[in-house]
């Protein structure tokens, strides 16, 4: 049986990152940064007041206190977005909103608290230092700087940055556009009636969230029988809108797995078993005119879930431009005792106690029903927690590894 590490560095070598597209800001959003982004103006723009209150000059004030405040007189009012404002000479001030430009002049900024408020002429009750209460032009981000790198993705404190100096549309790596397809004759769709032997099915439900959470435009074309013409067919028909194809089901040793047998017979996609449980039947390859890659996932739902975390998601991130490190994993003091086949590394879910906490260290406690049909412990689970291969028991209080599965 092959590695995960052997099998994610083979689908690796079937992607590369995706070429650049220019896309409107808001459009960007969750998407991968193709190119540096250098500021064309600075930050703040101009030098601006951080309150309400009056622009002055600090000297004016140097005798000022409570029980004989200083009287100025207030010569000018500047309001944010002033494009000219008064300057202001020596013994003078000007009443100044939070943002608006500094008048020539003045050096400090007091705060409206600090006065008796007046329009026309205010007292000031303490001094105020050169340059107090002034947001310097330049200070945030000089013109010129690189304000974000290529490999950056655009959240919303990017996008803030990004609208900031001014950009409206960002060089980004456009989202992967997956279509997932779920074989099996035994299918029904969620809202319709179920008739004896059959299931609602569930993979490309869970799969779609999956690759959407992971910025992917996704195309669910739901699901087809095990039949080799139709599951051909409606694969053909689906390449025009993937980038990455993802199936589920189909491809482990039945007399109807449909997604194998099809597929060997092209010669480009390969099947095979890793040494995991859940999600050892794998295949991957290209297909179509385009080679376009596909990753064919066991059909039971855990396995297809955990495949997806695995091995679809490092896929995906290379395309988007993103490094393609493993989930990122912490130890965990085990909560109750876990048993795991020999040869293959179990990912069992189980839920964290605290992802973040390293201090005391986090408990895990695995779901009680882990078996590969048994879908109801995917949705609290917040982590995998690894046994490795040469494993098969672990007590309460062990530590372990658990690999920190995204919010989902
Ligand atoms: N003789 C052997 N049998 C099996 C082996 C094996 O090594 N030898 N491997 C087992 C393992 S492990 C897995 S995992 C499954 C993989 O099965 P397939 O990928 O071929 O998937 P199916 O046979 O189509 O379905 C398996 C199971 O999952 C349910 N399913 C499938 N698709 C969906 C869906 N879209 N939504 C909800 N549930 C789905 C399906 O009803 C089956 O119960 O094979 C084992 N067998
Ligand atoms: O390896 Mo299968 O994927 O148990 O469930
Ligand atoms: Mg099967």
């Amino acid at each position: 049986m092959k590695s995960v590490e052997q099998h994610i560095s083979d689908l690796l070598g079937l992607v590369a990152v995706a070429e650049p597209i220019e896309l409107d800001l808001l459009q960007a959003h969750g998407t991968v940064l193709a190119e540096p982004v250098v500021s064309p103006v600075s930050l703040p723009g101009f030098d601006n007041s951080s309150m309400d209150g009056y622009a002055v000059h600090a000297a004016d004030l140097a005798g000022a206190t409570a029980d004989a405040p200083t009287r100025l007189r207030v010569v000018a009012d500047i309001p944010a977005g002033d494009a000219d404002p008064t300057a202001i000479r020596p013994g003078l001030c000007a009443r100044i909103m939070t943002g608006a430009p500094m008048p020539e002049g003045a050096d400090a900024v007091v705060p409206v608290e600090w006065t008796d408020g007046g329009t026309v002429e205010v007292a000031i009750d303490r001094p105020a230092r050169e340059g107090a209460f002034v947001r310097r032009s330049g200070e945030d981000v000089r013109e010129g700087a690189t304000v974000l790198g290529a490999g950056v993705r655009i959240g919303s404190g990017e996008m803030g940055v990004l609208a900031a100096v001014g950009r409206r549309t960002v060089p980004v790596r456009p989202r992967p556009r997956v279509v997932v397809l779920s074989t099996g004759e035994e299918l029904v769709e969620p809202g319709r009636p179920l008739g004896p032997g059959q299931i609602y099915e569930s993979n490309s439900y869970m799969l779609a969230a999956a690759a959407r959470d992971e910025g992917c435009e996704v195309y669910r074309h739901g699901f087809v029988g095990d039949d080799p013409v139709t599951v051909w067919d409606t694969l053909e028909d689906l390449l025009v809108r993937a980038d990455v194809v993802v199936t589920t089901g189909g491809v482990s040793m039945g007399a109807y797995d449909v997604v194998k047998e099809v597929l060997s017979s092209k010669g480009t996609v390969e099947f095979t078993q890793v040494a995991m449980q859940p999600g050892k039947p794998q295949g991957f390859g290209t297909i179509g005119p385009d080679d376009t890659p596909i990753l064919t996932l066991p059909g039971n739902p855990v396995s297809a879930f955990v495949s997806f975390h695995l091995f679809v998601r490092p896929v995906l991130r290379r395309l988007r431009g993103l490094p393609t490190t493993p989930l990122p994993s912490v130890r965990a003091r085990l909560a109750t005792p876990v048993g795991s086949p020999r040869d293959r590394r179990s990912y069992l879910r189980a839920v964290l106690s605290d992802p973040t906490a390293l201090d005391p260290v986090p408990s895990v406690a695995p779901a009680v029903r882990q078996g590969s049909h048994q879908l109801s412990a995917l949705a609290e689970a917040n982590g995998l927690l690894v046994v490795p291969e040469e494993v098969t028991e672990l007590a309460a209080g062990d530590l372990v590894e658990v690999l920190v599965l995204p919010e989902h």
